[in-house]
């Protein structure tokens, strides 16, 4: 007898851009430890097939704004996640690069993140990530500190991890359907709107 996921199509490739926004390590003063991190994740919790395109960018609000610009509009990625540059400090200016190339604002991504993050640390409060859509891409900011990337996405026994509301965020602006390895996050959707689960 066959086993069920033998009638499963196999699942959608994705294309995702990947951004570490980082002055020092850009300019190599340390070593970026953001794209590994995000990759590394986003591999352990999606079945489908990734390309990636990856960015390592100083804080320059201009350059940000144009990274983002070209991931989305000539690279065609379907979902885009920054780290670094969210905090109060003056070169921080990672948000206002994302609302730059904005059609729509997301705030819920970001508010879900800082309660998340005040179960990790206290300073939470200081990161001003939010999230937003630009044609058929959702951007995401996450904080630049390399283990605030799991910590965000996967989140908390106590605060589900942001990554759980992305899959079905996609469906909902007609990106291609996303489906997690629900042992690193269990995605949400209503159940008019998912398909057979695919065995880990
Ligand atoms: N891309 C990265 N790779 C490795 N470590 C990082 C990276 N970004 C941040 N960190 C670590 O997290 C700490 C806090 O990050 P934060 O984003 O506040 O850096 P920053 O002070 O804005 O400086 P920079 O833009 O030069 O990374 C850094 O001091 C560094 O230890
Ligand atoms: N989950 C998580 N969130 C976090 C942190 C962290 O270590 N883990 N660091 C905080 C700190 S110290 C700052 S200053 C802000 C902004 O960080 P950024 O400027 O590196 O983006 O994110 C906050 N959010």
């Amino acid at each position: 007898m066959s086993e069920p996921s033998a009638a499963l199509p196999p699942p959608e490739a994705l294309r995702i851009g990947v951004v570490s926004i980082s002055d020092r390590a850009s300019s190599g003063v340390y070593e970026d430890q953001g794209l590994p991190a995000l990759r590394d994740w986003l591999c352990k919790a999606l079945h489908n097939p990734i390309e990636f395109e990856c960015r390592l960018i100083p804080d320059e609000r201009e350059l940000i704004a144009s990274t983002l610009r070209d991931l989305v509009d000539q690279a065609r990625c379907d979902v885009v996640l920054t780290t670094g540059g969210t905090g109060p400090a003056p070169r921080d200016v990672t948000p206002e690069a994302t609302l730059d190339v904005a059609d729509r604002e997301l705030p819920g991504f970001g508010e879900q993140m800082r309660q998340i993050s005040l179960h990790f640390v206290p300073t939470a409060i200081l990161s001003r990530q939010t999230a937003v859509i630009r044609g058929r891409a959702l951007i995401i900011n996450l904080p630049g500190q390399p283990k605030a990337i799991a910590e965000t996405l996967g989140g908390h026994p106590q605060a589900s991890g942001i990554f759980a509301a992305v899959p079905y965020c996609v469906d909902l602006i007609g990106g291609p359907y996303m489906e997690t390895r629900a042992s690193v996050i269990k995605a949400f959707r209503p159940k008019t709107a998912q398909r057979p689960i695919r065995p880990e």
